[in-house]
């Protein structure tokens, strides 16, 4: 829907009305082109101002019409008679100008943005490049390279940055719909020959070639697979080469392709799955709708290490006090300076202050005695983590929630040891914890839903992602990774190598494969999890104990490359080598090599050749059976929490979704088949068996990924 008031007796205001982002739904295109019509034609409507509802101009064309048939005007001819049109148009920019959105903007003669506005052509992330003439526009505006990097990222941009780009050509801290009208009251009946972008030449950087050659190449490195950002380099290109005209037809037909590919379902069903998470519900029916958050303005982190600094930074990001606990003295000092240079990085980033004064240090607990909230974030050790919990408990008011940062520790347990257990959360960030964007908010069966809810909140407050899942050992993200790591170490036992196995799934998209990441976050890290699981046998290098505990297979190539002090990047040496210890760039390792011939030949097994697809489908549907396994048990709600959680912490794709969406673009039936196939030839591997859900969905038809929250329900309730 669109509005139309006539204003100052002589300006037309055409105001979208589609909340909440004013997305451009076919309605909203209906309204716009037929208000447009009337104030082209009404004789007293001298110029014409386009604004959006509830101060948010427009968040794009409305993602939810994709894949479905699409009715309503088409974009492209409606935004090019806002441009050719005699009557100077002015886009009244306020909150959001994106996608689509922007595009309608850059039609328009003039555009005032308010200082608070956000403007961006993230169309990328949806798989697809702007296609409403933004490929084709805005470098015309603001030169190919600003262009390229905008549309190639997606970035939005500030209403600052847009003047300075060129973008935008007013910012106003007042009321943007009266700065556009009075602009619009100052433009009428001027001529609009130069305010038409479709007609300026298009600034053709230097050395055309090559410039559009090294930047085909960057986004190539960067994409890791993606279509679209290769599109719209394509699509940057024809604008610098060929006619406005021409550069519109290659912008739509790169648009036809990317539509319809299954990387822009990926992409847009990642989308809305992000949203969908914070729509979280517990096996014990708590619900967001039926939780309410209680206010965090102060908050404490207790234990200043590497994921202690990163909380504590992203909390006073958030706007909240906070008082950062570390009892070791020397610690405490490292911790202030390493706190106050991540603070100083991250107000440049975002053109603001640091918030050194949000945080007050203290090397023992009690101030954090009137803190509303307390994240504990010392070491992974259940003992340490208990004597806390007790004193917080004695320190802390009554209603304090006590959070513990784990990334696999038994919550419930450690919720028997404070005063409340129905206020303690686990709340598992990922490193570096100021910057990643996800946390698995754990729940255990004693937490109550306000203190669930309190915890999703601030998650969301510290600019994250964050998912509700339930309390099982390693959640969600570490559960799924322990077979797809076991399937990795059998790999090289029957005959690959780190590099073959990575190499598969860095081709597949994974920013790093299996063996490069452990290298990474330190081999220890898992070696202390199977030592505490009592998997570590020492002495049982070789004979027939080696390789199996509890009946079933298990690989000691980890643990014995620990024992050799070989803990990945720290030591200079893991699954690869490096220059030395803290080295980064990971070099094939011929010792590497020759160990593992030699653990081989000490177990008698034979090396045979493994190929990309054995790696993928042993690895990935390893993992996704496991994601199956989540399902079932209740620890996850639905699909999408699995999917976030894997592409937003574990390196997983975007552009396939995350592993159960990628499962149904494979095919469920497929992956089952394989499952079945690799368990017959490993019936020792439970991580290999089809679950029971699995079988489940393919015996009812493959139901497409949105339904499955509605079946897993069902089939519960049939339990
Ligand atoms: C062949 C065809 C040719 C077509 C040509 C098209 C060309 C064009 O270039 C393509 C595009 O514009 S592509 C588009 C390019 N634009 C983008 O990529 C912008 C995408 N949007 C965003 O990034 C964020 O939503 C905002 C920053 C706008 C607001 O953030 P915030 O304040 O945190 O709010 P929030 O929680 O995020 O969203 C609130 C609710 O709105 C919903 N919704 C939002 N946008 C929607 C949309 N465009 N649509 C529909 N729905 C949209 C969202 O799902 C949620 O719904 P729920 O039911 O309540 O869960």
């Amino acid at each position: 829907m669109a509005l139309f008031t006539l204003v100052s007796g002589s300006v037309g205001v055409v105001t979208l009305q589609n909340p909440p982002v004013n997305a451009l739904s076919a309605a909203v295109r209906h309204g716009i082109v037929d208000m447009m019509d009337k104030a082209l034609s009404e004789p007293e409507v001298k110029s014409v101002v386009i604004c959006g509802q509830n101060g948010r101009f427009c968040g794009g064309a409305d993602i939810k019409e994709f894949g479905k048939n699409m009715t309503g005007p088409p974009l492209v001819p409606m935004i090019h008679r806002i441009e050719s049109g005699a009557k100077p148009v002015v886009a009244a920019i306020e909150g959001i100008a994106l996608g689509g959105g922007l595009e309608l903007a850059l039609g328009c003669h003039y555009r005032i943005a308010h200082s608070k506005a956000r403007l961006g052509l993230p169309e990328v992330h949806l798989g697809l490049l702007p296609a409403a003439g933004g490929t084709q526009r805005l470098p015309r505006l603001i030169g190919v390279p600003a262009a390229l990097e905008l549309i190639t990222t997606g970035r939005y941009v500030t209403a600052a940055e847009a003047l300075r780009l060129g973008m935008v050509d007013e910012v106003t801290d007042g009321n943007t719909v009266d700065a556009a009208v009075k602009l619009a009251l100052s433009v009428a009946g001027k001529s609009l020959d130069a305010r038409r972008i479709s007609n300026y030449p298009c600034p053709q950087p230097p050395g055309l070639d090559r410039f559009f050659e090294t930047a085909m190449q960057q986004v190539r490195q960067s994409a890791r697979g993606a279509m679209a950002p290769v599109a719209c380099v394509q699509a940057l290109r024809a604008a610098a080469s060929q006619p406005y005209g021409e550069g519109m037809q290659r912008e739509k037909e790169l648009m036809d392709t990317l539509f319809h590919s299954g990387q822009a379902r990926a992409l847009q069903y990642f989308f809305f799955a992000q949203r969908a998470v914070g729509r979280w519900s517990t096996p014990s029916g708590s619900r967001w709708d039926s939780s309410k958050p209680r206010p965090v303005h102060k908050a404490a982190v207790v234990g200043l290490g590497t994921m202690g600094r990163g909380i504590t930074v992203a909390l006073a990001q958030a706007g909240l006090s906070v008082v950062a606990v570390e009892t070791h003295e020397k610690q405490l000092m490292e911790a202030r300076q390493a706190v106050s240079g991540m603070l100083e990085r991250g107000a440049k980033r975002r053109g603001v202050a640091p918030a050194y004064g949000k945080i007050s240090y203290s090397s023992d607990l009690l101030p954090v005695a009137d803190v509303d909230l307390v994240i504990e974030a010392v070491f992974e050790d259940m003992e340490l983590k208990r004597s806390i919990f007790e004193q917080l408990s004695e320190i802390c008011k009554p209603d304090t929630f006590l959070c513990t940062n784990t990334s696999g520790l038994d919550i419930d347990r450690l919720a028997s040891h404070a005063r409340n257990p129905e206020l303690v959360v686990g709340m598992h960030f990922f490193a570096p914890a100021h910057v990643m964007k996800l946390l698995e908010v754990v729940y255990g069966p004693r937490s109550s839903p306000q203190a669930v809810a309190t915890a999703m909140l601030l998650g969301r407050k510290m600019d994250k992602v964050s998912v509700a899942v339930g309390n099982c050992p390693g959640f969600v993200g570490n559960r799924m990774l322990k077979p797809y790591l076991e399937q990795a170490f059998f790999l090289l036992e029957e005959g690959a190598t780190p590099e073959l196995v990575d190499q598969a799934l860095e081709e597949f998209g994974f920013a790093m494969g299996v063996f490069r990441m452990s290298d990474l976050s330190g081999l220890d890290v898992g070696w202390r999890v199977r030592k505490a699981d009592g998997l570590v046998v020492a002495g049982a290098s070789t004979g027939p104990s080696a390789r199996s505990r509890r009946g079933f297979r298990y690989s000691p190539l980890g643990d014995l490359l620990c024992e050799r002090g070989r803990f990945g990047q720290k030591t200079g040496s893991g699954w690869y080598r490096y220059d030395k210890p803290g080295g980064r760039v990971a070099k094939s390792d011929p010792w590497l090599h020759g160990f593992l011939e030699q653990y081989r030949a000490d177990h008698g097994l034979a090396a045979r050749r493994v190929d990309q697809q054995e790696v993928l489908e042993r690895c990935l549907y390893a993992l996704i059976n496991e994601g199956f396994r989540i399902l079932e048990d209740g620890i996850a709600a639905g699909p999408e929490d699995i999917d976030v959680i894997y592409v937003l912490g574990y390196g997983w794709p975007r552009h396939r979704g995350g592993p159960m969406f990628y499962a149904t673009t494979v095919g469920l039936s497929e992956v089952l088949e394989r499952l079945e196939h690799h368990h017959r030839a490993h019936p020792d591997v439970p991580g290999l068996q089809p679950c029971r859900l699995l079988r489940k969905l393919v015996a009812s038809g493959s139901p497409p990924v949105h339904s499955w929250r509605e079946f897993i329900k069902k089939s519960r309730s049939h339990l």
